[in-house]
């Protein structure tokens, strides 16, 4: 692709991500999710150049369980591919990783930080962990609060763990209406994967997360 056909793609992107944006009186934030983001190359300059003073928040969660998730998900839209175990490896014999392969690829999280940090510095970045986001949600929440310079409005009070399905359901406001809980597609029984393939991804991962930790100033305890 020619430079000048990327960059009017990234005009185009620009205004067109701007008029999707509903307007926002003051004191209010406007908000936006797509968790491929933080794994897109382009994205980072592309919203520099939309708003330099994006405030950016990343939820990761350990990557080996994310990997599975992930594969979890993509075998519930493809039944047939073949198993996690066979499509985590380049090589079996060897033990080489695909780290190609997009539910690995993508816990790769320093790379891709890397990406943002050319843009935004750490200061505009927020990294939520998703194990405490499942275990103490209004901790968690208290900590994105705070980045986004709002009073702490969100607590305990607010959430109530849901057994059966193993996340914490949010209770409406006033503790009227039904409470919010995680949809039908959230919390899908991974499979089971041979340990010792864990245990070779587990190895994969460790300098990356070490690098990932260092990087944010936070230990994810992913080890
Ligand atoms: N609020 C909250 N807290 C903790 N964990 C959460 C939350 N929301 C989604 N999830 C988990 O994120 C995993 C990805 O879910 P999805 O693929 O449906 O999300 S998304 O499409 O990427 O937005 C998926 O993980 P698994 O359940 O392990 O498959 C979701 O359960």
């Amino acid at each position: 692709m020619n430079v000048s056909l990327l960059t009017f793609h990234s005009d185009l992107f620009v205004i067109s991500c701007r008029n999707l944006m509903p307007k926002a009186l003051d004191g209010q934030i406007v908000m936006e999710k797509t968790p491929r983001y933080f794994v897109t190359a382009e994205a980072p300059g592309r919203i520099h150049a939309m708003s330099k003073d994006t405030k950016l928040i990343v939820v990761v969660r350990d990557p080996v369980t994310r990997a599975i998730s992930d594969y979890t998900q993509i075998i519930s839209k493809a039944p047939g591919i073949p198993g996690f175990e066979t499509l985590t490896f380049k090589n079996r014999t060897t033990g080489r990783i695909d780290a190609s392969w997009s539910p690995i690829w993508i816990g790769i999280y320093a790379q891709h930080l890397e990406n943002w940090l050319q843009y935004f510095p750490l200061s505009q970045m927020h990294f939520v962990s998703g194990e405490r986001l499942i275990s103490d949600p209004s901790g968690e929440l208290g900590k994105v609060q705070d980045f986004l310079g709002l009073q702490r409005m969100i607590t305990d009070e607010h959430f109530f763990f849901n057994e059966t399905k193993g996340f914490p359901c949010l209770k409406k406001p006033q503790g009227n209406g039904k409470p919010h809980c995680l949809g039908k597609t959230k919390g899908r029984i991974h499979p089971n994967i041979d340990p010792g393939v864990v245990e070779k991804l587990r190895e994969f991962y460790r300098p990356f997360n070490r690098h990932f930790y260092q990087m944010t100033g936070q230990n994810f305890g992913w080890e």
